[in-house]
């Protein structure tokens, strides 16, 4: 499965993201999602869609570095979540990122933030993440 060309229902777009939970001390850093964008104001864990031809550690890879400006070096698989919104489907594949190069900072002007791992359920996250959120709460 790869980004944008997989469809799943009728004409519905089937998204695969790869999505990374960078964890350093009991925190995790959060993207905060544009305006704009779909899920648009809200809390990410940093990521994106799959490119033709990537695996998702290639595509988490790209996309940390696109984002954020840290190269990852160690990364495990954490959980899949799939969620239907009303105008997309998502697949989400949720690696644990806990150990990467650079000082994380907002590439593309979205602000980034620290954040300790109780704290996560004060925040507003898109309706997929909810699963995300109290595993990665368990991490502690
Ligand atoms: N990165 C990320 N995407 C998420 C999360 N939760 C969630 O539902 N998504 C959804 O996954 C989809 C793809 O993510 P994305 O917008 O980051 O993709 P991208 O970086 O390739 O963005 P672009 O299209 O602006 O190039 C979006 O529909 C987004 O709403 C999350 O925690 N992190
Ligand atoms: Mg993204």
């Amino acid at each position: 499965m790869s980004g944008t060309v997989d469809k799943k229902g009728p004409g519905a777009p089937f998204l695969h993201v790869a999505v990374g939970v960078i964890w350093q001390q009991g925190k995790v850093l959060l993207s905060r999602r544009a305006s704009h964008q779909h899920q648009g104001d809200k809390w990410e864990f940093p990521g994106g869609k799959l490119e033709a031809g990537e695996t998702v550690l290639e595509a988490l890879q790209r996309e940390l570095t696109e984002e954020l400006a840290i190269t990852v070096q160690n990364a495990q698989p954490l959980m899949e979540v799939r969620h239907r919104y009303p105008e997309r489907e998502v697949l989400l594949d949720i690696w644990l990122v806990d150990a990467f190069s650079g000082e994380p900072h907002g590439v593309e002007g979205q602000a980034v933030q620290w954040f300790a791992a109780s704290e996560l359920d004060t925040l507003s996250f898109p309706d997929a993440n909810q699963p995300i959120v109290e595993r990665v709460m368990q991490l502690v």
